[in-house]
């Protein structure tokens, strides 16, 4: 299918009157129908317990794409494909009468019998909602049928098992759409072309030329309003098991023979695997966890994590993670790929950043000056670009100082848009899985933090161990000075 047909779809939202739905869903849905990616022939039927009617739903879309894009434009066209349907997805009878209103609406809209099935609901529901998709011949349409699950898959590799075999057992893997929506981040999809499309980077991309590569992803934000959630899962579960990796994948693999969807994945898949397990007795050597402290943000007093909400009081969960990644194999042997990501830290920001090794005798370095190594910066969020960090000597001076070649095309909407979600949307009604993850991606990840969390478990951590607009606890830069290494500085490399 190419990029300019206008698939025809019914898209079946689990959890409709829910945050992500309002906050993302709802949005994308109108941007692709703004843009003319999908065709006047949709709909979408949204599902939740409360008993809402199509009216009230329709006022909540066009509430949500107010809020969400800014606009106050009459959307009472686009909202009316619009169905509400009050459903409590553990009563199989609610099933049957879900099946009469998608057979209705195919009709109505002429989407060819496609659905796509998305679960924006809490992950114990995944499974059996899947299973009752196919039980009650949901999926049995004319027309295609996809399922989208929202993370996180699992608590560890064998719930995640647990979850797989129960959705593999109503949906072929072909029709599962693992969401991580930093793969639908636009800078990070061009971490593979910035690679792949430029000859001064691949042939330097191993472990001759590169040092180090570091790996940030911070946020100011606390933990909100998702107290519950985020305190069973904490930062790694949260963050590393699937964004951080799936990062550092795109940056380790190798070329894919093809641009298609199973060679790209297959190449990810071997980094994964070759990700060197780090024994219990040595986590504290490579991972460092944090938890926030009160401290300032933007000049505002912020709370502690175990002050946000009565239930974190005596909370161990962590809410900041770093670690350094070693890749055991050919291209990356000895190279650290140090990740860190938190909450509360001191703004936000994701950046990948390579540094390159010295050449071997640097003539305009001397030892009173500081070597700046070259280093390539992926700036994934807010700002998207890449800098590259070069040495010359600037006008009128004598020695070689750094200096940046940057391409920035800062994000058309700002952090945490819509944006994201709405291209893996599209992929998946277009039925392209390149930029979701499959089990195997998803099996290797939980392998290998699942020895860091069971130790973590087993022990009491020094909590809070950093202070709230901070960028981590200490220990995390003493994880680099013992390589020889410190973080790049996020906020300086961004100017
Ligand atoms: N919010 C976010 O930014 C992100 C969320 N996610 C994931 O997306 C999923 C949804 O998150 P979020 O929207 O925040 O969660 P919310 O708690 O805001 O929404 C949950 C939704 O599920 C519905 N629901 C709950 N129980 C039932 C039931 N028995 N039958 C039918 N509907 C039910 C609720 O509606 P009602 O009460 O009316 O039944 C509500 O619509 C989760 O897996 C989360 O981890 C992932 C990344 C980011
Ligand atoms: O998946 C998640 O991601 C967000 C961060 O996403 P971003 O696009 O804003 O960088 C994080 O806040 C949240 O805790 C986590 O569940």
């Amino acid at each position: 299918m190419t990029i300019q047909q206008k698939p025809k779809v019914i898209i079946v939202i689990f959890g409709a009157t829910g945050d992500l739905a309002k906050r993302k869903l709802f949005p994308s849905i109108y941007r692709l129908y703004k843009s003319g990616k999908i065709s006047e022939d949709f709909a979408v039927v949204g599902l939740a317990r409360r008993p809402w009617t199509n009216d009230v739903f329709r006022d909540n879309v066009e509430n949500s794409i107010h809020d969400a894009l800014s606009t106050d434009e009459n959307i009472g066209t686009f909202s009316s494909h619009f169905y509400y349907h009050p459903f409590d997805v553990t009563e199989t009878s609610s099933y049957q009468d879900l099946k009469v209103l998608l057979e209705e609406l195919d009709g109505k809209y002429q989407t060819d019998g496609n659905r796509v099935f998305y679960l924006a609901m809490a992950p114990e529901y995944f499974g059996s909602i899947a299973q009752n998709l196919e039980s009650y011949g949901l999926k049995e349409s004319a027309g295609w049928s996809r399922l989208v699950i929202e993370k996180p898959f699992g608590h560890d590799l064998a719930s995640a098992k647990e979850l797989n075999n129960e959705i593999r057992a109503a949906f072929d893997e072909e029709q599962i759409y693992r969401i991580d929506h930093y793969l639908g981040k636009e800078m990070v999809q061009n971490i593979e072309v910035i690679r792949f499309a430029n000859a001064i980077f691949e042939h330097l991309w191993n472990n001759q030329y590169i040092s180090n590569v570091q790996i940030t992803s911070s946020e100011s934000l606390g933990v909100e309003e998702r107290a519950r959630y985020y305190d069973h899962s904490g930062a790694t579960r949260d963050m590393v098991q699937n964004h951080m990796l799936q990062m550092v994948a795109l940056l380790a693999m190798e070329p894919p023979i093809k641009l298609t969807t199973d060679e790209i994945r297959s190449e990810k898949v071997k980094v994964l695997r070759a990700l060197r397990t780090i024994e219990n007795e040595k986590v504290d050597k490579y991972f460092v966890r944090g938890q926030y402290d009160s401290g300032s943000i933007n000049e505002k007093p912020v709370e502690r994590y175990r002050d946000e909400a009565e239930e974190l009081i005596d909370s161990n969960t962590e809410t900041y993670v770093a670690g350094k990644v070693l890749i055991d194999n050919y291209r990356w042997s000895g190279v650290p790929f140090y990740i860190r990501t938190g909450k509360r830290m001191a703004e936000k920001s994701t950046k990948i950043v390579v540094e390159f090794k010295d050449i071997p005798m640097n003539l305009y370095f001397k030892t009173n000056r500081e070597k700046h190594p070259n280093l390539l910066i992926i700036h994934i969020q807010p700002n998207e670009g890449v800098t590259l960090v070069l040495n010359a000597k600037k006008s009128g001076g004598s020695l070689a100082e750094p200096i940046q070649l940057a391409y920035n095309n800062y994000g058309y909407d700002g952090i945490n848009t819509p944006e994201a979600y709405e291209k893996l949307l599209y992929d998946c009604i277009l039925g392209d899985a390149t930029n979701f993850t499959h089990w195997d991606e998803v099996a290797y990840s939980w392998a290998y933090i699942d020895s860091i969390l069971k130790t973590w478990e087993t022990t009491q951590a020094d909590f809070p161990n950093y202070k709230s607009g901070s960028m981590g606890p200490e220990a995390a830069d003493k994880l680099l000075e013992k390589d020889g290494f410190h973080w790049w500085p996020i906020t300086e490399i961004e100017k």
